[in-house]
This record gives structure tokens, C-alpha cells and sequence, in this order.
């Protein structure tokens, strides 16, 4: 009998994501509405099953340059307190919907002052509607808890600034920072000032590094910045060689991201978009895992992607053969990778995760 985990079962897996953007996870029918309320006129579709059409097939263009320009769209209608609360409070309910028991979830409160907002006013505007989306899934019997992150945009010049306003919210939700934007032309270290400022304050951050750029920006990342964790990381394959015979052979910096621990953020469905991975079937992801990085696997965008974490993870059941001791481990590494304090990961890890996938092995024996 085929014991191999179903997208029904996964769903019931405790999940966790780390790498999850906002602006890129909307509801496609709340683009629609709030495209409508503030008037915005340039939406590819009027229909929310088109416009989500369009999205997964505007992403899946095979360059992140052109990926990144749908996000015109959600940023244009995410300009409002209102907005924000709104779209913030939904998607923490859907991942909890989806499973997800633990989540960071991150945007970049500079692409939202169009309409006048303080970058203040559009944190404390995020951090309201995802305390609003953890009471709706408590009530509906599926806690979930959920930090934001808070991105720089890496072509733009005010990363210090992101950087410190994460500090100041650090104790109300906010769990780190993070750069990302068009990878190629704008490496991590023209933010070393901001990084530096968050090692001085004993923050944490992440750095979209190895996506649609290589090894270089993986290196920087990690030894120049300082970087805690790799967004995305796919690219340090090509630190890898493979002979005929199966033998691996480590180059330096891979041999270091993994001696290290480095957690890697990957987002397979993403890179296959982006053209970083030809499918999924093909992404570094299986090697990485066999290899034991430390792997976690992560939605990237929601929306463009069409998907949950739970598709993330049976598509990757369906091209690997995973099976529930892999899902777990997965689970487990993002876990462990988390921002949050290290007492709340270890009781999510024993009281919840190890438990809630004991359960699921049991029920599906
Ligand atoms: O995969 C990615 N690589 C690099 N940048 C990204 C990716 N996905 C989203 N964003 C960028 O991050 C901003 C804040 O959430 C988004 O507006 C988008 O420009
Ligand atoms: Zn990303």
C-alpha cells in the first residue's frame, strides 16, 4: 500500500513557514475589492478567478525581474490603514486554514506611504491585523502564532532606517529583518549598515541571497553581513560537484553553510516561476535534503504562486517521494530556524509538532 502523505493528510500536518511575503499572498478577490474601494484602475482583471489566473501565469514569466513587476498591483491597493489591517488579518486566517502553526511573515513598509501613511503607522497597521487574524483562527480552533518581518528593498536606500524601526518593534511582533528586490546589480553588502547596526542590537535577519544571483551573494550574505538565515540559498548547488559515481564534493562555502547550520528558505514552486529551478523535480531542494542542509521549505508568494504550503510540500512529495519522517524533518528545521525566543520554538517543536505529526502517522497507519 502507497503510504506516501496526501495533500488531505499534509494539511492536517502542524506546519511552519518562514518565508512568506504579504503583498504577495492576497486573496485574489481582495485585490478585486480593495482595487475598487480606493479606486485603483489598473488591475489585469476585474474577476477574482482571472485575476488569480493572471498572477500564477504573469509569475511563471522564468525571470524574477519581471516576477517582481506583478507586485504593482497588490502594493497599489495595500496603501491604506484599512487596507493593511485587512489584508494582514486574512492571511494569517489562511495560513491557519492551511495547517500553519508557526509563521513569519514579511513585506517592506516603504512601497506603503503612497497614501500618506508613517512607515509607524503601516507597522503598527500589520501588527494590528495579524493580532485581529490570530484571534479569528483561535477562535475557530486553530491557533497560530506569527512574527513579521520587516524587508528593506535592496535597489532603495533605506535600509538603516527599516532596520532600526524593527528594533523599535521588536517586543510588539515584529521578529526581524530582511532585504530582497531584484537580486542581480544590487548586492547585500551596499546594506552593511544596516546589518551591522541590527548585530550591534542582537537582532535578527535573513537576506534574499543565491535566487537569481550566485554564489557571491550567498557569500556576502553570510560573511559580510552576518546573515542568521539564506532566502531562498538554491543557488549554493553550484558550490556542490557531483562526479559519475555519486560522490559529493563540498566547496568551501557550501561545505560551510552546512557545517554552519545556515537554514536555507527555500520556495521551490517560486524558483520554478523565476526560472532559478527548471521544475520542481529538478530543484537543488532534493540534493540539499540529502545532503542534510539545513532545509525548510516556504511558500515565497501565495498568490502568484497559486498555492498553500501544503501544494509546496505534496509537490514535493510527488517529485521526491517523501515520506512523513522528511515532512517532519523539514518541519522541524523551520522550527528551529525561527526568530522567535528559543524556550517558545522548543515547546512548539515538543508540545505541538513532534505530537501533531505522531498523531497524523498513527491516524493514516
Ligand atoms: O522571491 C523574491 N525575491 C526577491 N524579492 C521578492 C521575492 N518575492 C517578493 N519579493 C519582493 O519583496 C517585496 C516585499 O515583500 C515585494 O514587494 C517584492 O518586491
Ligand atoms: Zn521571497
Amino acid at each position: 500500500m502507497d503510504r506516501r502523505p496526501t495533500l488531505e493528510q499534509i494539511r492536517r500536518a502542524p506546519k511552519v513557514l518562514l518565508h512568506d511575503h504579504l503583498d504577495g499572498g492576497l486573496r485574489p478577490r481582495t485585490v478585486v475589492e480593495l482595487a475598487d474601494a480606493v479606486g485603483y484602475p489598473d488591475l489585469p482583471a476585474d474577476e477574482p478567478e482571472a485575476l488569480g489566473a493572471w498572477f500564477t501565469a504573469a509569475a511563471a514569466s522564468g525571470s524574477l525581474d519581471r516576477y517582481l513587476e506583478t507586485f504593482r498591483h497588490t502594493v497599489a491597493v495595500m496603501q491604506t490603514r484599512e487596507a493593511l489591517e485587512r489584508v494582514a488579518a486574512e492571511c494569517v486566517e489562511d495560513l491557519a486554514a492551511d495547517g500553519v502553526v508557526y509563521a513569519e511573515v514579511r513585506y517592506a513598509p516603504e512601497q506603503h506611504l503612497r497614501a500618506g501613511l508613517r512607515l509607524e503607522e503601516v507597522v503598527e497597521a500589520v501588527l494590528a491585523g495579524v493580532a485581529e487574524g490570530c484571534r479569528r483562527a483561535a477562535g475557530r480552533g486553530t491557533p497560530i502564532r506569527v512574527g513579521t518581518l520587516l524587508t528593506a528593498m535592496r535597489h532603495a536606500a533605506r535600509s538603516r532606517e527599516i532596520a532600526e524601526l524593527a528594533v523599535r518593534y521588536r517586543d510588539d511582533g515584529v521578529v526581524g529583518f530582511d532585504i530582497a528586490g531584484a537580486e542581480a546589480g544590487h548586492p547585500p553588502t551596499r546594506h552593511l549598515d544596516a546589518f551591522e547596526y541590527l548585530r550591534r542590537e542582537n537582532a535578527h535577519f535573513t537576506i534574499h541571497a543565491g535566487e537569481a544571483f550566485g554564489l557571491p551573494s550567498i557569500w556576502e550574505a553570510l560573511q559580510w553581513c552576518g546573515a542568521d538565515r539564506l532566502g531562498h540559498g538554491v543557488r549554493i548547488v553550484d558550490d556542490i560537484g557531483v562526479d559519475d559515481s555519486g560522490e559529493v564534493r563540498l566547496g568551501r562555502l557550501a561545505a560551510y553553510v552546512r557545517d554552519k547550520r545556515v537554514p536555507l528558505e527555500m520556495c521551490p514552486s517560486s524558483n520554478v516561476q523565476t526560472g532559478a529551478a527548471s521544475s520542481v523535480a529538478d530543484h537543488p531542494i532534493g540534493l540539499l535534503r540529502r545532503l542534510r542542509f539545513r532545509v525548510t521549505v516556504n511558500t515565497d508568494n501565495r498568490l502568484l504562486g497559486g498555492i498553500t504550503l501544503s501544494d509546496e510540500f505534496a509537490a514535493l512529495v510527488d517529485a521526491f517521494g517523501y515520506d512523513w519522517d522528511d515532512l517532519e524533518w523539514f518541519t522541524v528545521n523551520a522550527m528551529k530556524s525561527a526568530f522567535a525566543p528559543f524556550d517558545e520554538r522548543l515547546a512548539l517543536i515538543n508540545g505541538l509538532i513532534k505530537p501533531g505529526f505522531a498523531r497524523l502517522r498513527w491516524e493514516v497507519r
